[in-house]
């Protein structure tokens, strides 16, 4: 990849994981506004990848990415990065806690603060940003409706703000799932220990719909390691299930419970196979390896002559 977009500017947690990603090491990084902003310049060719924030252990799915994702011309997930979240509250010198009337950071590090801010600053105001780094940029420029930034501490340093208070994430092991995307193209290569994300849309509204889906991955002994509805925006009470599966497309277990999702659903959407970040090798019930499949479809062959 030789253009790698992401949630920017500089400074953001979606900078941070372009860091831990090692093939971005030479490719010029082009910072995005939004995640949209990123996806579109993706879908446009305007770059190679793009580094999207999709999933944090506090609050849950980023449905900016799983809608973006989830509609328009295909793309596809190649890898995952997890980073570590630890927030700040920052301002310019000369602003001291008892001054804030108003914070500005992205909704999801507001949403992992919140529990400090009324024990702290009650009476504060939230003002969202598209960014953690836009808000410390904000701040730190002036004219803006809030006069501190929740952000990564990096982010107060790179724009000269005082930290007013430390580590102030509600959960101190909070994590964020980033994933790197790309236009169809070549796919990472089965490892073992690797995970496929996939959206599913039911053909129809009817009791037991959802426990159909999930009994493809069940009877092949695929374990999911994320499960969420999303409006298709469609109508009212109409979802898609956005989910995670361990293992990779080519896995045998795999292509069995797609064919078996194709033919119930009204679409499936393959969003990637791609090596886990935590290295952790796919569970896989009893009887459901790829030489399990394999012995059954020959058994299959013979009888059929
Ligand atoms: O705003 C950022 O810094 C991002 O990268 C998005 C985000 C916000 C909060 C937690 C993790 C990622």
């Amino acid at each position: 990849m030789t253009r790698v977009g992401y949630l920017g500017p500089d400074g953001t947690f979606t900078s941070m994981a372009l860091d831990q990603w090692p093939a971005s090491d030479g490719a010029e990084r082009v910072p995005f506004g939004s995640v949209d902003a990123a996806l579109a310049a993706l879908r446009a060719g305007d770059v190679d990848g793009a580094m999207v924030p999709i999933e944090n252990s506090v609050e849950g799915g980023v449905s900016a990415t799983l809608d973006a994702l989830a509609s328009g011309d295909p793309l596809l997930v190649v890898g995952e990065v997890v980073v570590p979240i630890t927030f700040v509250l920052a301002a310019p010198a000369g602003v001291a806690l008892a001054d804030v009337r108003a914070v500005g950071t992205h909704s999801h590090a507001w949403a992992q603060v919140r529990g400090w801010m009324g024990r702290h600053l009650p009476g504060a105001g939230y003002v969202p940003a598209l960014s953690t780094a836009a808000a410390a940029a904000g701040v730190a420029a002036g004219g803006q409706p809030y006069d501190a930034a929740v952000c990564a501490p990096s982010a107060a340093t790179l724009h000269g703000l005082e930290v007013l208070a430390d580590d102030i994430g509600d959960m101190q092991a909070a994590v964020t799932r980033f994933v790197l995307v790309a236009r169809p193209g070549s796919m990472p290569e089965p490892t073992g220990a690797d995970k496929t994300t996939l959206v599913l849309f039911q053909r129809d509204d009817h009791a037991g719909g959802l426990l159909e889906l999930l009994e493809q991955f069940a009877a092949r002994g695929i374990n999911l390691t994320r499960l969420e509805s999303r409006p298709t925006k469609a109508s009212m009470g109409s979802y898609c299930f956005s989910v995670d599966i361990e293992g990779h497309v080519l896995d045998e277990r795999l292509g069995e419970a797609l064919m078996g999702l194709r033919r119930i659903c009204a679409e499936v959407r393959f969003l990637g196979s791609y090596p886990r970040a935590d290295g952790r090798a796919a569970t896989i019930a009893p009887r459901a390896q790829d030489s399990d499949f394999a012995e059954a479809r020959e058994w299959l062959r013979s009888i059929r002559g």
